[in-house]
């Protein structure tokens, strides 16, 4: 596409009119116009668009890029050359009319097309009629099943290894604040990316992020993106609100981080690593408290779990050991319903109400069992500095081998699985071992800190999730899904145990 501007004489100068403030009569009662002044680069954009663009199409998004070069996916239309090529045209095309000003039906047909190519094949007739469960293939290998960079692996032979390519993935901290929670102070990173329009997060627990001085045994977890200096004309004022600040936050107390030239070394032995957790959003299990899964239990457990004091043994004998609080972070990936959405998980569920596991009523949507990929926890856990550059390593919170193998595709480096084993089987566990014989799941059996639980104290998910779907959903990730999870025996008559 050319603009051919050679001389102001060349433009139409009816879309001129269009695009230019009238001048209006002078008099003593008329208000001068506020209107902006018109950008030279903007005039040229809008005449490349055709007729229907008047000058307050610029005061209604319709060109975001060119009002913002530093927006995502901008077009720095200062380095336009007057043509476009292959690529360059392609991704221009993209920007399409975006005013608030349409009419309604336009907005949400729009809306539509974006929220249906967003959401992988999750749309009814995209997904198309389920398959009969009889004609289904099986699960894909493992390899390939969950992990998109195994995939990239498989197929590309004398590719880049994984973590060259995932250094393709950027992420930056948008924005950083604290959160108390039951178990403890957490912040929470919000965090964009050039791979997904989606807000991951990530949940650092770390109280020493609340001091102002630098523990060597245990330095804070910082994200270097939000430390950075984005722009030269950032206030401090900027920096405090995305939240680029050391120790608490308070009126009287105010003081702006440095970008992070270089981080500290921690040799491994000196504290355990950090507890990490790569977690994956799940509507209902985490908002309404579903019980089909163990997911809402899952978060609340793991943020338990990173929050526990860490007690390091002293060097002498004499020495009593010394407590540090608890560090580590979840990575909270939008992957609802193992990257399939929620539109086809609870389309799942139905067909797992019709006798179908976890694993056949994905496949029957044309689903594959797992969708996710971990390129982007990976390069969370990288800018926060976890499993490479501070020597440490990573302690991590899971079953799932496909993300244990992830995490080492993309590099970082884990030193540890630490087993996430449901509460209610926890609780069978004990039980079996102090020989109790149970109720089944009678609330009078469970100690305090379950009951306060479950009257909502924590999560509103939170409680010890048990049931008859919850157990089918364990034993499909057990049985189907390589979950590395030692079965606990249903109830038998003969040792009391709960099923
Ligand atoms: N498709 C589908 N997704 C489900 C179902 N139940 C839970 N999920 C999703 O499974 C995901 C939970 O995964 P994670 O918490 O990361 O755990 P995991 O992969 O099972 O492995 P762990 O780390 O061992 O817990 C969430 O996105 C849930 O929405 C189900 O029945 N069908």
């Amino acid at each position: 596409m050319t603009v051919g501007i050679e001389s102001p004489n060349d433009l139409d100068l009816s879309l001129l009119d269009l695009l230019t403030a009238p001048s209006l009569p002078t008099s003593k009662t008329a208000h001068r116009r506020r209107d902006a002044e018109l950008d030279p680069l903007l005039l040229a954009a809008a005449l490349a668009s055709g007729p229907h663009v008047t000058r307050n199409h610029y005061h209604h998004d319709f060109f975001p890029p060119v009002m913002d070069p530093q927006a995502q996916g901008a077009y720095d239309w200062t380095k336009w050359t007057g043509e476009e090529v292959g690529s360059e045209k392609e991704a221009r095309r993209g920007y399409t009319y975006l005013s608030r000003q349409a009419p309604r039906s336009k907005r949400l047909q729009a809306r539509n097309v974006n929220e249906a190519s967003k959401e992988n094949h999750s749309s009814p007739t995209e997904v198309g009629p389920p398959l009969r469960a009889n004609d289904l293939p099986e699960p894909t290998a493992k390899k390939t099943r969950s992990s998109s960079v195994s995939v990239v692996v498989d197929t590309n032979a004398g590719a880049a290894p994984a973590s060259a390519r995932s250094a393709q993935v950027e992420v930056k901290c948008m924005a950083r604040t604290r959160i108390p929670t039951p178990h403890g102070p957490a912040f929470l990173h919000l965090y964009h990316n050039n791979r997904d329009n989606k807000e991951h997060l990530a949940i650092v627990v770390d109280p020493a992020q609340l001091s102002y001085e630098c523990n060597p045994l245990a330095p804070p977890i910082r994200s270097r993106s939000l430390d950075a200096i984005w722009s030269e004309t950032e206030t401090e004022m900027d920096r405090i609100t995305r939240g680029a600040y050391v120790g608490r936050l308070s009126p009287d107390s105010q003081t702006p981080s440095k970008p992070l030239t270089e981080r500290p070394v921690v040799s491994g032995d000196s504290i355990p690593s950090p507890l990490i957790r790569i977690h994956s959003e799940c509507f209902t299990g985490e908002t309404i408290g579903s019980m089909r899964c163990d997911c809402g239990e899952q978060l609340d457990e793991a943020i338990r779990l990173i929050s526990q004091p860490i007690t390091i043994p002293s060097v002498s004998p004499d020495a009593a050991p010394t407590t540090i609080p608890g560090r580590g972070a979840v990575v909270y990936l939008r992957q609802e319903g193992r990257g399939i959405g929620l539109l086809s998980k609870i389309r799942a569920y139905n067909l797992q109400d019709l006798g179908h596991d976890t694993v056949t009523a994905n496949l029957m949507l044309g689903h594959q069992a797992d969708e996710r990929g971990y390129e982007i926890a990976a390069a969370i856990l990288r800018d926060l500095g976890l499993g490479t550059e501070c020597g440490e390593g990573v302690r991590l919170l899971t079953n799932n081998p496909d993300k244990v193998q992830a995490l080492e595709q993309e590099g970082l480096r884990v030193v540890e699985r630490v087993p996430m084993i449901p509460r209610s089987w926890q609780r069978r566990h004990r039980r079996a071992a102090e020989n109790v014989v149970p109720a089944p799941l009678a609330l009078d059996a469970e100690d305090e800190a379950e009951k306060e639980r479950r009257s909502g104290a924590t999560l509103i998910g939170g409680g010890a999730a048990h049931g008859e779907d919850l157990e089918k959903y364990l034993r499909t990730k057990v049985l189907r899904m390589g979950h590395m999870l030692p079965i606990f025996p249903e109830r038998t008559d003969k040792d009391g145990i709960d099923a």
